[in-house]
């Protein structure tokens, strides 16, 4: 039962802890009303691009639209891909200083996935790329549709696959061992799902000092 003061607590978190690594979620970071504002404003802002991934000696669209944003300097190859950060736009750069706030974690840039569809994905991967340092910690912010969000152990396959619906308006923070030690993933669904859009939060090691 409640008690008169308790009220909601909106910003209240779970600790996910798995063999190897751990992660902080809060399913209701943002109000539903801040995180669709958050959606559209987002959805029009934001410098949408169509990335390719070079695979097998072939060139494919990724099954996603992309945009990067950071500091100067915070560039950053992803699958083949090398991307230069855009300049953060205000309304980034202010959700970057709330999500270090909560996390008590440092980001120097962030990520921006658009889901326009059931049928984009994001595939089995660890954000583990050497200009992220030697234990990454990532914090990913939800918008639009919700959709699955999957870890497994990267190599104890005896280890359950863990299952997140990561709904608008969650923060979910990928702590310490989770990129060394597991791969996540958004699958593709046959169901009608409207757009959504993911932010991930990083740092990027400056590797030229
Ligand atoms: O869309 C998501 O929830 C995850 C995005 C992701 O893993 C990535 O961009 O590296
Ligand atoms: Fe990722």
């Amino acid at each position: 039962m409640l008690s008169p003061d308790s009220g909601r607590d909106e910003m209240s978190d779970e600790v996910i802890t798995l063999p190897g690594g751990v992660c902080r979620y809060w399913p209701i970071w943002l109000t539903t009303d801040e995180a669709s504002e958050l959606y559209q404003a987002l959805l029009e802002t934001v410098a949408w691009q169509q990335d390719e991934i070079r695979m097998f000696g072939r060139t494919l669209p990724l099954p996603r639209l992309q945009a990067w944003y950071g500091d100067a300097g915070a560039s950053y190859r992803y699958s083949g891909i090398q991307l230069e950060p855009l300049p953060w736009l205000p309304i980034l750069y202010a959700l970057k200083v709330r999500v270090e706030q909560a996390t008590g974690a440092e980001f120097n840039s962030v990520l921006l996935n658009l889901y326009r569809s059931g049928q984009d994905s994001n595939g089995w991967h660890a954000d583990d790329e050497p200009e992220l340092g030697e234990d990454p910690l990532v914090a990913s912010l939800s918008l639009g549709a919700t959709r699955r969000f999957q870890l497994r152990h990267k190599t104890d396959r005896s280890i359950p696959v863990r299952t997140l619906m990561l709904e608008a308006g969650s923060l979910l923070f990928m702590g310490t061992g989770m990129q060394q030690h597991w791969k996540h993933q958004v699958p593709k669904t046959q169901k009608s799902v409207s757009p959504r859009i993911n932010l991930t939060f990083r740092k990027v090691v400056d590797l030229s000092q």
